[in-house]
């Protein structure tokens, strides 16, 4: 588009029509045919809105006023939502969002995926319940009119759900304060309560800034890089109740480091770990290099299904270990295991699935490529005395190949890659392998329709689609994906 074609200008003020929801949780608006990306408005509305910046393509607006309302629109739960952004939907309703969630899948599955999409939802309608009740075998799998897209798994209570904060500290007048950076700076503004974090979570976070204030600490200040407390981190354990608290601070030394520690004991028994983590880089990295247990156990634990978890300060752990479980029983079931299958299970981080996958194997071979997380995989394997398990460093592109070549074969082979989706070097070694099943776990549904119209070339038929609600409020979205050899 020329700049002369552009039909809005900036400062001016239209009406737009909200005709989508773009990748940060904002209203995609169009006016007289041109996008603009305007926060806070929902799809079906029209709104007043300010351009505020145009470019070639596209430009942003502010949200002025709503003039024709989505009746998908509620007030936000949290007081701090338009301030923080944590949260992205707060003001879609739940179930809006469950099916948003689903649309995007589709969306992707057929503009990037070129795939088709059957009409059906499958069995059920859009699920809050977190049930598993639309299994591929009951029935509406692999129709002949496309991919079934079953409705969004979604919680029953979308509140509460995290098992980690990771708060970072600030002062003002009055002291210590821990919360959020205001969007669009790096000033901290304190907070008192985060609606999707586990309450124990809020709790220890205000008596740590009690605690603080109480001992004069100072916080970390960027700018000059001096001051000491940087981040706060708690973890949870929903099922054992167990909790860690990790202070990140700038240098090595905590004065009146026995204060502190008592301190914590007595406001919050609930604590059994209390953790250092040493960090002086000039970073927005929240941890160091350097770790050391100040008190308590080096680990918690929590579970996930009847697979026991130890989680230390750095090591990796699904955040909402409710959904975790919906997502990961979903992969066993995509799986179809019936104890006799070799699996591997790619880009396996601490091995939560392939110890999850163990128990109805014969045997299962994950790869990771942080030797940390692997580290903990075979530690997690010896505490639930879990045999039938091995671990492998290195690339999955690179070690799967290597695996073959030694002569590995796979029955069923499980991929959980990160946001760029998986490697095509593995997907050629996958195809040449070709295992009965895989199962696909998406954390980005745009890099899963890439990756499924090269599995489907190669052979591949994708079955379903079951999108898992894992971040309830935000724009994340989770799918398990089943794909059968044609
Ligand atoms: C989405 S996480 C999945 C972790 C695990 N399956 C779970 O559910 O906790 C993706 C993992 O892939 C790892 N990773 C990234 N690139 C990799 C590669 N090329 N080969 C193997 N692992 C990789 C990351 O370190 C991360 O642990």
């Amino acid at each position: 588009m020329n700049r002369s074609e552009i039909p809005v200008a900036k400062n001016k003020e239209y009406i737009a029509e909200i005709v989508g929801i773009g990748h940060e949780g904002e209203g995609v608006g169009r006016v007289n045919g041109f996008t603009l990306f305007i926060p806070g408005a929902l799809p079906g509305e029209k709104v007043l809105t300010k351009v505020v910046k145009v470019k070639k393509q596209y430009g942003y607006g502010k949200l002025l006023e709503v003039v024709e309302q989505s009746a998908d629109r509620i007030d936000p739960l949290c007081g701090i939502y338009s301030k923080c952004g944590g949260c992205q939907l707060q003001h879609l309703s739940y179930e809006a969002q469950l099916r948003w969630k689903r649309q995007l899948v589709i969306d992707n599955l057929e503009r990037i995926g070129k795939l088709k999409v059957a009409d059906s939802e499958g069995n059920d309608e859009a699920s809050t319940e977190g049930k598993q009740t639309n299994s591929p075998s009951a029935g509406e799998k692999q129709t002949n009119s496309g991919i079934v897209v079953y409705p969004t798994l979604g919680m029953k209570d979308p509140w509460r759900y995290r098992n980690k904060a990771q708060v970072p500290m600030g002062e003002e007048q009055g002291g210590l304060v821990g919360g959020f950076y205001a969007q669009g700076s790096h000033r901290i503004i304190d907070m008192d309560t985060c609606l999707i974090q586990h309450e124990r979570n809020d709790d220890v976070v205000a008596k740590i800034k009690d605690i603080g204030r109480r001992l004069g600490v100072s916080a970390y200040n960027e700018e000059t890089h001096t001051g000491l407390l940087r981040h706060v981190v708690v973890k949870v354990g929903f099922r054992t109740g167990e909790t860690m608290v990790v202070l990140v601070t700038n240098g090595d030394k905590i004065p009146q480091v026995d204060e502190w520690i008592a301190g914590i004991r007595q406001a919050l028994p609930e604590v059994v770990s209390i953790v250092q983590n040493v960090n002086r880089e000039r970073t927005n990295v929240i941890f160091g290099g350097k770790t050391r247990v100040l008190w308590g156990q080096e680990y918690i634990y929590d579970y996930i299904g009847d697979v026991k978890f130890a989680i230390s300060a750095r090591s990796f752990y699904q955040v909402n270990p409710v959904q975790t479980e919906v997502l990961y029983g979903k992969a066993l079931e995509y799986a179809d295991l019936s104890g006799d299958e070799v699996v591997i299970d790619a880009y396996c981080g601490i091995g939560t699935i392939s110890l999850f996958l163990a128990r109805h194997a014969r045997k299962v071979h994950g790869v990771e490529i942080v030797p940390e997380a692997i580290a903990d995989a075979v530690r997690n394997a010896e505490l639930n005395g879990i045999t039938n398990v091995d671990f492998g460093v290195g690339a999955a592109e690179v070690v799967i190949p290597a695996w073959q070549n030694a002569g590995m074969q796979a029955d069923v082979v499980v991929v959980d890659p990160p946001r760029k989706g998986c490697d095509a070097a593995l997907i050629a070694s996958i195809l040449s392998m070709r295992p009965r099943r895989i199962v696909y776990v998406s954390c980005n549904a745009s890099t899963l329709a890439r990756d499924l119209r090269l599995f489907e070339d190669g052979g591949y038929r994708t079955e379903c689609v079951q999108p898992v609600d894992m971040f309830p409020h935000t724009v994340h979205v989770e799918s398990v994906i089943l794909m059968v050899r044609k």
